[in-house]
């Protein structure tokens, strides 16, 4: 592992902000710190930068242990969710700052900083100012600026959330790109699941300053293990065992440890397929609601006093009030902690 992270903990004026985090990012890994406002995630960043002090564990790279090493001293690529480009400077000059104040000069510079600006598609802006480029370019020249010295870890606050949806579509991939191609240890921070699912190879889901689940996306979407994580990961029906038992004569067995009281089972609505030829004792359920999302229809349909998020091909002609038929597979549904 590159980076380990063993119980570490910190509070601000009594009130718990981290709880004995254990986190352990691989040598290429790609990580993303999702959860709501106020989860702890800025917190946990910050101290992997050496930008506040834990209350106490410890964190090393690479085997190293980094208590007390100063932020500078760290080596780490950081981009915030502000540009924060230093503005009377060129694009160039941002980009080779880091170059600088560790004794590089001339030539070398040049070259390295045209190679960072290639990679972040802005060959020709290198003598702009920040204040001419659009909000994405001056996101590309933070990261290339990151990226400069070579960093032994990657961290990303947000980097991209002040973006506009497309912008922000394309730099997720090229930053995806970039660092798979370097091969760099990275952790970013976001509060938006689908960003985390698109670029993370492992997604650390916190609440309250713990991690609640963590794991590739697929699994954490798939199999949640508690409310919150289903919750988090996309929409989901969330059925208490009564009503899941009458939806779905045949339900996965509870998981050891999890109490019928405290269990709902959780069906993705793409797991809730409303079917125009109807197998036989299929359920019939009546469409509520129709939102029509493109390659999909994302349908509301109730069946007796249950009332499901279910999904049509968008091919499938609908209307409100018709009944239509639904099919759910016994092995569909996950059990969750409520
Ligand atoms: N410097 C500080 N002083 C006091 N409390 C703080 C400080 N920084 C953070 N907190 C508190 O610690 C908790 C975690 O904050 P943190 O900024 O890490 O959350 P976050 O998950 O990054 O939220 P957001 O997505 O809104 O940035 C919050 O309750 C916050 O109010």
């Amino acid at each position: 592992m590159a980076l380990q992270i063993r119980n570490l903990h910190k509070s601000f004026d009594g009130q718990v902000a981290l709880e004995r985090i254990d986190l352990d990012v691989g040598s290429s890994e790609f990580v993303c710190l999702l959860g709501p406002s106020g989860c702890g995630k800025t917190t946990l960043l910050r101290i992997i930068a050496g930008l506040m002090a834990a209350d106490g564990g410890s964190i090393s790279l690479q085997g190293r242990d980094l208590a007390g090493l100063p932020a500078r001293d760290r080596g780490f690529g950081i981009v915030f969710q502000s540009y924060s480009l230093f503005p009377h400077m060129t694009v160039a000059d941002n980009v080779g700052y880091g170059l600088r104040i560790r004794g590089q000069g001339g030539t070398a510079i040049t070259q390295r900083v045209n190679e960072l600006l290639a990679m972040v598609k802005l060959q020709a802006f290198g003598q702009r100012y920040p204040g001419e480029l659009s909000g994405g370019q001056q996101q590309r020249v933070a990261i290339a600026r990151a990226l400069a010295v070579n960093p032994s870890l990657l961290l990303l606050d947000e980097p991209l959330s002040a973006l506009d949806a497309r912008v922000r579509a394309d730099l997720r991939r090229e930053l995806r790109e970039v660092q798979r191609s370097l091969g760099i240890p990275t952790l970013m921070v976001t509060h938006d699941q689908e960003e985390a699912m698109q670029m993370a190879d492992t997604i650390v889901c916190m609440n309250q300053g713990r991690i609640e689940q963590q794991g590739a996306p697929q699994a954490l979407y798939e199999a949640p293990r508690t409310r919150f994580v289903a919750d988090f990961m996309g929409h989901s029906n969330l059925l208490p065992p009564a009503q899941a038992q009458r939806l779905l004569p045949q339900l996965p067995p509870l998981p050891e440890g999890l109490a019928a009281e405290q269990a709902l089972l959780c069906l993705r609505p793409e797991r809730v397929r409303l079917q125009p030829e109807a197998p036989a004792g299929a359920l019939q359920a009546m469409v509520t609601d129709i939102g029509f999302l493109g390659s999909i229809q994302r349908v509301r349909a109730r069946w007796q006093d249950i009332e499901l998020l279910a999904e049509a091909s968008s091919t499938l002609p609908l209307a409100l009030g018709q009944t239509v038929p639904l099919h759910i597979a016994a092995a569909d549904g996950r059990w969750v902690k409520a």
